[in-house]
Parts: structure tokens; sequence; C-alpha cells
């Protein structure tokens, strides 16, 4: 996260970590007790390795009371998702076992009506990516409060050029912005997860590349069907 702030403490009780070999590589949230979504272009620099996820976190290093690091037994990105665009950037992870829900730890409600969040919306999103352009990793959860921009605009030539479908949403990226890390994480509208961080261009904080999030509405049916095949 680009100019973002230090979150409150487990204030967002729903994020979660992706770690490989106990290095953060990308954010995640809780959709129910055993389940984590995030994004599938995570999955592109982890070879054979497997991701576990911390959840109950505010710092990454210190320890604290109610962080617990979870394997992980099933992940399933989306079938439409690959390494070639940002379409379907989606991953579902099954926990080892159902999390212990807590203070700290609690699932985030998705949104499930296919309907556009009105540009000028301001929503936050969080993160333990980079907090510099030269690649400066927080300890720390951080956070970022943005507006929402048109798809129309979105699209502009000058900007993302016709490739945000009516399956993403942007947000403006002047400045304050998410970056490498932060995708996986939520896109948070009124109390609700409305989009997931994708990395799209991989620029960040420039306003030229507003931020690309996947809306979760016209998925809703998918990630059921994943959660309900897999033991309950
Ligand atoms: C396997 C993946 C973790 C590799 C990766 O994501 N790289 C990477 C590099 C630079 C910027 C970004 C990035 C992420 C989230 C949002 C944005 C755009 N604001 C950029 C992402």
């Amino acid at each position: 996260i680009l100019r973002g702030w230090e979150a409150q403490p487990h204030l967002r009780p729903y994020m979660a970590s992706l770690q490989l070999d106990g290095k953060h590589i990308c954010g995640g949230f809780l959709i129910a007790p055993q389940w984590v979504l995030s994004a599938a272009h995570c999955t592109e620099q982890m070879g054979d390795k497997h991701f576990q996820v911390l959840l109950g976190a505010h710092s990454l290093s210190a320890p604290e009371p109610h962080k617990r690091l979870y394997n992980v037994k099933a992940q399933i990105a989306h079938p439409g998702s690959n390494i070639h665009n940002n379409r379907d950037d989606l991953l579902l992870l099954q926990l080892e076992e159902k999390a212990e829900l807590n203070e700290h730890v609690k699932v985030l409600p998705f949104q499930r009506e296919d309907r556009e969040v009105a540009a000028d919306t301001l929503c936050d999103t969080a993160g333990w990516g980079t907090i510099t352009h030269s690649g400066k990793r927080p300890d720390r959860l951080q956070e970022v409060q943005r507006p929402v921009i048109s798809r129309e605009l979105c699209n502009h030539r000058t900007r993302h050029d016709r490739t945000i479908t009516e399956k993403m949403m942007c947000t403006d990226s002047n400045k304050k912005d998410t970056c490498k890390g932060d995708s996986g994480g939520p896109l948070v509208c009124n109390g609700v997860a409305e989009g997931v961080v994708t990395a799209g261009s991989r620029v960040c904080g420039n306003y030229k590349k507003p931020a690309i999030y996947t809306r979760i509405a016209p998925y809703a049916e998918w990630i059921d069907s994943i959660m309900a095949s897999r033991d309950g």
C-alpha cells in the first residue's frame, strides 16, 4: 500500500497473509471459517511450494495472542485465470481446518448482488504489500481509502484502454494505491467486500494506471459451488 497508514490493530480481522517459507507473498481474506479468497496471480511464483495462511495478525513478525499460521488443504484458481491477463483472477484456499473465530479472526461478507458500486464511493483496501516504489515491505498491516472510478474512465485509451471487463472495477491510483504484495486483498465498501486486488499493469501510484479489482458478485455462484463441493 503506497501512501496509506498503519491499520488499527485487529479492526480488519478478516485479513490474511499468504506466505511461502515465512515470507508474505499476497493478501487474502476469510470468507468462511475454512476458506480464504485471494488472487490467482499469487500462485505464479510458488512453483511446487505450498502457501501457508496467517490469520489474526497485525505484525508479521511480532508474537501476537491470536496469530495463527494455517496449512492449506486445497488451492483452487478460477478456471478462467491465466498469466496473460487479469481476467477471473481469483484463488480459493481451503484451510487444513476451520479457523478459530474470535475478536481477531472474523469472516468478511462479500457482495452477492451484481450491481456496480457507484463512482466516487470511498472504499478501503489493506495489505502488507510494498509501501515505497523501491519495494520497502511493512511489518504491520497498512490500509488506504480510495474512490471508485467509472469503468468508462478506467477504460479510457490513456488508462487501461478497454481491458476492464464488467467483472472488474477500478479505484483512483493518484499517489495512494495498492502495490506488490497487496494482490488478493479485499476492496471493502460500506463493510462489504466488493472486489479482490489484482496486480493489473503492476504499476503503483500512477493516476494513469488506476488500481484494478476483480468484482466478487459475478463469481458468487462459483465460490459457493467450490465451498459446497468440498466437505461442507
Ligand atoms: C506473483 C505476484 C505476487 C507478482 C506481483 O504481483 N508483482 C507485482 C509487481 C508490481 C506491482 C504489483 C501490484 C499488485 C497489486 C496492485 C498493483 C496496482 N496498483 C500492482 C504486483
